[in-house]
């Protein structure tokens, strides 16, 4: 797996139909709620609309991640309201400003599907925006706000160790850093914090000083061995799953070796010191939300099938084909149904973690 084929084949499971993400983001949705009151006291108290010339000029908002909805759209729509909110109690006699929304994700992300679905009676303008948040996606000093959820824990690339044989960070038989030697995990760390340094140098460009930049990415509790963490072993168990299937000569096993997924679940106290390293923006606030849904949600094993093939069937596609997909899932939520895990909320650990941070002047 390359990043150039992570970029082609990251993104969320498109359309409408009942394997959708549109279909299968509840939980994630969760996350947007909980991050309501976060945002709004972010814009009450850290967004400074003295500082931004606007009317004629709009204010320019941005989601990083966006998928194909309907998150987005309730996350970008509480931003707009918060923001007016505040024209119009602290703005004095100053226009109401006009809004721009760019919705942002990988070019390989269904944006029709996204397009079609934009709320009919929003308050912004509305603009696509393709590429990987990692570089450059907007012009100098051109963005107010910068959101993303649920997004930032995804990574550019597979450490090249994890996939090189003489290494002792080499994956064999695995799919994730759970349960994975130390080394693993550390290179997937390594992974995790410059891909943040390229997040956090691309935003200090894009935003205008005084600009906020509002991160919420899934976590793991500071005091945790990763392999304690409940998503952790769900995203193994997908990894056993197809060495069972290796087994039995229906995948082959050297393409589970060679496949790793990128993703990383940072401790509260990681992030903290990756965001404080930037020498742009000040660092405003942490928080560790409470997503209340997953367990609402994804109260079955097939559901919680439908949940991880909406996030990475299109990855899944790309090393092992198209052919595997319905079996791997239906194994996968036969070992669900078994595991114990999955009768024990309590044992779910992760986290949502939130930083706030804004441009220096
Ligand atoms: C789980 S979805 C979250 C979608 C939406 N923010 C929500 O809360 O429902 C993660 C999204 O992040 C996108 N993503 C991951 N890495 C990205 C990158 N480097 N650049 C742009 N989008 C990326 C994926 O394509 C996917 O659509
Ligand atoms: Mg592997």
């Amino acid at each position: 797996m390359t990043s150039e084929d992570i970029k082609t084949h990251m993104a969320m499971k498109g359309g409408e139909g009942p394997d959708s993400y549109v279909q299968n983001s509840t939980y994630q949705r969760g996350i947007v709620e909980a991050a309501t009151e976060n945002i709004n006291e972010a814009i009450a108290n850290q967004f400074d609309i003295n500082a931004f010339p606007t009317s004629p000029n709009p204010i320019c908002v941005a989601d990083l991640g966006c998928s194909t909805g309907p998150n987005t759209f309730k996350a970008m729509q509480n931003i707009v309201e918060a923001i007016k909110l505040k024209y119009i109690s602290k703005g004095g006699n100053s226009k109401i400003p006009d809004f721009v929304v760019f919705f942002n994700d990988q070019v390989s992300n269904d944006f029709n599907t996204l397009f079609k679905s934009l709320p009919p009676n929003r308050q912004y303008f509305a603009a696509g925006v393709p590429g990987s948040f990692h570089g450059l996606l907007f012009p100098k000093a051109s963005l107010h706000f910068i959101h993303s959820s649920s997004a930032a824990h995804w990574l550019s690339n597979i450490p090249v160790d994890v996939m090189d044989e003489g290494s002792p960070a080499w994956n064999k038989g695995r799919i994730f850093y759970t349960n994975a030697p130390k080394e693993v995990k550390d290179a997937y760390a390594t992974q995790f914090a410059k891909d943040m340094e390229s997040i956090l140098f691309a935003r200090a460009q894009e935003l205008v000083s005084g600009g906020l930049l509002a991160l919420f990415l899934s976590g793991i509790p500071d005091v945790m061995s990763n392999s304690d963490s409940h998503t952790g072993i769900e995203i193994d168990m997908i990894g056993s799953c197809l060495m069972d299937m290796a087994k039995v000569g229906l995948v082959n096993e050297a393409k589970v070796d060679t496949f790793n997924l990128p993703l990383y679940y940072p401790t509260p106290k990681e992030l903290k010191a990756l965001v404080e390293r930037s020498e742009y923006f000040s660092f405003e606030r942490m928080a560790i939300l409470k997503n209340q849904k997953k367990h609402v949600t994804l109260q079955s094993p097939s559901m919680r099938a439908l949940f991880f093939r909406a996030l990475f069937e299109g990855l899944l596609v790309k090393q092992f084909g198209n052919e595997i997909i319905d079996e791997l899932f239906d194994r996968y939520t036969e070992k669900v149904a078994r595991s114990s895990f999955f009768l024990n909320p309590e044992i779910d650990k992760t986290i949502e973690l939130f930083v706030l941070l804004k441009r220096k002047i």
